[in-house]
């Protein structure tokens, strides 16, 4: 997929790996819709697009994942605004065992959530032009990480959600390919708050800080850049592109289970 003139949602878009995807979007052509709960963040990076690309190419759209209502009403403005959706990045998520049932609410529930109000405007059987759908799981989600099992089940689910879509668009002709990332750690701001955790309480700090000794800490860009891999390639489709520093390599499934 060609980027330029495209139309892209992504959601948790202003900090971290999401607001790097933005930037990456917009410098190779695409009109991005910011979906996100922070809203001085948004505020001021949307300031700094607007000098950089222009007042037409970006729309900052307050909405959190656990509203369909919000969800909704972005999608719509976003094709109202911008003349339909090409491509989506769930993005957003948090990490927090201490409030699990959110975590569950926004990491996968709302990749679920933003998914299938996404299809009523990209799928080909909606009057859709199809797509592209990249999930922004994790290496936990592949992996147990042992100090986070919530966070680690949500990551499955969204890779387990993304190949059964990637399979039921297939076979229903909507004209999405449905992919999702893998990343190892990433220097975000979820990033530094979960060492903070870790540094006030976990017994199971020491077994983190030697993972993230073993698979290294990612910057934004290298996540982006892989993002974009999973979007422009239009072969790809069910896959999972696990990005550690300086390698990224696509997951071969058990073959019993294709
Ligand atoms: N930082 C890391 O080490 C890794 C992060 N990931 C995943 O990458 C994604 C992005 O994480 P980071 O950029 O690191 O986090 P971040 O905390 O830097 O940024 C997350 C963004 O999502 C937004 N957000 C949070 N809850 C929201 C909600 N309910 N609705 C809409 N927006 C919401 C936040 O306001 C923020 O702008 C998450 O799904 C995370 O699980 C995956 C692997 C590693
Ligand atoms: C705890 C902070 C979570 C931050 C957000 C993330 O998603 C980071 C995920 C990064 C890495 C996950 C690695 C998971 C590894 C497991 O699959 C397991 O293989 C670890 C085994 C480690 C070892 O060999 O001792």
């Amino acid at each position: 997929m060609a980027l330029n003139g495209k139309i892209a949602v992504v959601t948790g878009a202003v900090m971290g790996i999401g607001k790097a995807v933005t930037e990456l979007l917009l410098q190779n052509g695409a009109k991005v819709a910011l979906l996100d709960v922070n809203r001085i963040a948004g505020e001021s990076l949307m300031e700094t697009l607007k000098k950089q690309y222009g007042q037409e190419r970006t729309l900052l759209l307050n909405c959190n994942v656990e509203s369909d209502e919000q969800i909704k009403a972005a999608l719509q403005k976003t094709a109202d605004t911008f003349g339909g959706i090409d491509i989506l990045c769930n993005n957003a998520g948090i990490m927090n065992e201490s409030t699990w049932e959110r975590m569950v609410s926004i990491n996968l529930m709302g990749v679920i959530r933003v998914t299938y109000v996404a299809l009523e405007h990209m799928s080909k059987l909606a009057g859709g032009r199809g797509g592209v759908i990249v999930n922004t799981a994790s290496l936990a989600g592949l992996g147990p990480l042992l100090n986070c099992p919530v966070y680690t089940a949500t990551k499955h689910g969204v890779i387990g959600f993304t190949r059964a879509m990637a399979d039921a668009s297939t076979a229903s002709g909507y004209g999405i390919r449905v992919n999702a990332l893998c990343p190892s750690f990433v220097q975000t701001d979820l990033f530094t708050n979960v060492l903070s955790i870790l540094r006030q309480s976990s017994h199971l700090a020491a077994a983190t800080h030697q993972m993230i000794e073993k698979f290294g800490v990612l910057n934004v860009s290298e996540v982006a850049d892989a993002l974009l891999e999973l979007v422009t390639d239009d072969t790809k489709n069910g896959e999972a592109l696990i990005v550690v520093p300086n390698e990224r390599n696509y997951i071969t499934f058990p073959s019993i289970l294709k």
